[in-house]
């Protein structure tokens, strides 16, 4: 579904600044993968969902997304296909538009269904409210609200259900809970599992917490200096425990997950 063939990319080269993200990475997603992604603070998550999703280009290395070569495919075009979510809850969403302004906005550009101007009809309307109502917020009865009123863990939500109401091929999380309190970060966890799995969406989820990227997919995809250290699935997963993997990840890599990793 996803592969990625011998990505690199260094920042600021031939600058005192310069720093290789991404060393010659390969990976390859199946269809319905739901990979959670951990490494070390500067290991290159975010560059590599970032290179996925065309914000940045690659200096080598190619990226084929169902076969398809998407390398030089701008950004905006592959928002399309790709959904792509961060830790910012004010991100990815218009505030001064109601909660359905904004499914609207995303149910077009996602559908190809001309522009919002042509207004929100009933049919629309009726599929936005029960899609809000089964994320069990209460949503659904508060249409017409502003999204800059809403809570982060609600506007988190809501922008889930913007990035996959028309279901997208491939879904990128960057820490998309890690701005939220416990309890809502649970809850949006929670959505965020039932979307995917009902869906069948194929996922890259960065998460700085090491029990949710055991607890959640089918696969974890550990990272260290730009590259992949190794990949955790199937029965050597399922077995595996947080002191394990913070072993295995030193002696691995030599280096150490971040104290926000290992206390959380
Ligand atoms: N736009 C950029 N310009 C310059 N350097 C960058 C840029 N984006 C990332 N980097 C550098 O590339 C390296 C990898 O950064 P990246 O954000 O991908 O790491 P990360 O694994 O997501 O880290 P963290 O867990 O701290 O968010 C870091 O050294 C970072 O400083």
């Amino acid at each position: 579904m996803l592969d990625l063939k011998d990505i690199s990319i260094t920042f600021n080269a031939h600058t005192v600044n310069e720093r290789k993200a991404l060393s010659h990475l390969n990976l390859h997603l199946d269809d319905g993968d739901f990979v959670t992604v951990i490494g070390s603070n500067g290991a290159g998550k975010s560059t590599l969902l970032n290179v996925i999703a065309g914000t940045y280009e690659p200096d080598e290395g190619s990226i084929f997304i169902d076969g398809q070569d998407m390398t030089f495919t701008k950004e905006h075009k592959r928002a399309n296909v790709i959904g792509h979510l961060f830790q910012d809850p004010m991100k990815g969403t218009a505030p001064n538009m109601t909660i359905e302004e904004n499914l609207g906005l995303a149910y077009c550009r996602a559908s190809g269904h001309g522009p919002l101007s042509l207004g929100i009809r009933k049919k629309e309307r009726e599929f936005f409210y029960e899609t809000l109502k089964a994320l069990n917020l209460g949503l659904e009865d508060r249409m017409k609200t502003e999204v800059g009123l809403l809570s982060g863990g609600q506007r988190q939500a809501l922008t889930l259900l913007m990035a996959t109401i028309v279901t997208p091929k491939l879904l990128l999380l960057d820490e998309h809970t890690a701005a939220l309190d416990p309890k809502t970060s649970e809850k949006v966890m929670t959505i965020t599992n039932d979307i995917i799995a009902e869906h069948h969406i194929t996922t890259l989820m960065i998460t700085h917490n090491i029990s949710n990227a055991l607890e959640y997919g089918n696969k974890t995809l550990v990272m260290n200096d730009g590259q992949i250290a190794f990949i955790l699935e199937g029965e050597e997963r399922k077995n595996m425990t947080v002191e394990k993997l913070i072993s295995l990840y030193s002696s691995k890599t030599e280096n150490e997950f971040s104290d926000r990793m290992i206390l959380e």
